[in-house]
């Protein structure tokens, strides 16, 4: 990665939900890393995606509830390995699945995850991939086909792979997730996962049991049907990567395509849905 990065280091007061709130928005205008720190965050945007007036259209920035300042060099060379191994610790979900890195000490759980993660999103460490994990842990994937739609690090399609998914589609719209994913599966001796780069239009003809998709609130929305269609009667729609206040929105969505709400979770503000399809 040679790139020229733009680093915007934000102080963020009070800091969650502010954090959130303006990574959330951040990553729609094309900033791709984030690294927190005790006082918000620094976020890494390429040169060639970035303009002037870049933060303009950041709401949070112009909120009265949050106090938001920052500053902004540019980066000839991120050591990108240097960044998150400094903020990666390993983390154990419900006492049965642990998600480290390689340099980390083994887990006596009963899952146990290896990620590099590098500048994909997925470490469990965010609240939404968080839960997502809990949703896996908690449903029957013994057998199935699942998709993992925008799939990070890999991390939840590893997780199914693990459970006993019978086949596990990857696809992630970014070069570099769809990179990293296929190196964690490789690390992780995965054998029933495919990875492809692209988005939901990859997915004609296809059908699954399971489908995970932790993304956003619009893409979700942009690509309901596309998932609605791919879903066998009765299979599982597990949505995350939007707020609480956003659920009547997804699930007046999911209603039009038979697909009901059934269990959901909820951290810090964000939600992880589960859908049954009728
Ligand atoms: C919030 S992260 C989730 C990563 C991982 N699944 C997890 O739970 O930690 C969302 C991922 O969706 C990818 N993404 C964004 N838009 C997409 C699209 N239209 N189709 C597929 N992937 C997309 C991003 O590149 C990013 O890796």
């Amino acid at each position: 990665m040679n790139e020229i990065y733009l680093g915007y280091t934000f102080k963020v007061s009070p800091k969650q939900p502010g954090t959130d709130i303006l990574i959330a928005e951040l990553g729609e205008l094309g900033f791709e890393s984030f690294v927190e720190n005790e006082d918000g965050v620094t976020a890494y945007i390429q040169k060639n995606e970035w303009h002037d007036n870049i933060l303009e259209g950041i709401h949070i920035m112009n909120s009265e509830e949050f106090n938001i300042t920052h500053t902004f060099e540019e980066i000839e060379q991120v050591n990108w390995n240097e960044e998150w191994e400094k903020n990666f610790n390993p983390i154990v979900v419900d006492d049965i699945c642990a998600v480290r890195a390689p340099f980390h000490d083994t887990f006596n759980t009963e899952f146990e995850i290896v990620i590099e993660p590098k500048m994909s999103f997925g470490t469990g460490h965010h609240e939404t991939t968080h839960m997502m994990i809990q949703h896996i842990l908690k449903n029957n994937v013994e057998g199935k086909s699942v998709l993992d739609m925008g799939c990070g690090t890999g991390v939840l399609a590893i997780l199914a792979e693990m459970k006993g998914a019978k086949a596990v589609d990857a696809i992630d719209i970014d070069n570099w997730c769809y990179l990293n994913s296929l190196e964690n599966i490789e690390r992780n001796n995965s054998k029933n996962i495919s990875v492809y780069e692209g988005d939901a239009s990859l997915l004609e003809g296809k059908l699954y049991d399971v489908i995970i998709a932790n993304i956003n609130r619009n893409i979700l929305l942009n690509d309901m049907k596309t998932y609605a269609t791919c879903l066998n009667n009765n299979g599982l729609l597990f949505l995350s990567g939007f707020y609480k206040e956003d659920i009547p929105i997804i699930e007046n969505a999911c209603n039009k395509h038979n697909l009901m709400l059934v269990d959901s979770l909820e951290k810090n503000h964000w939600v992880a849905l589960k859908f049954k399809k009728a």
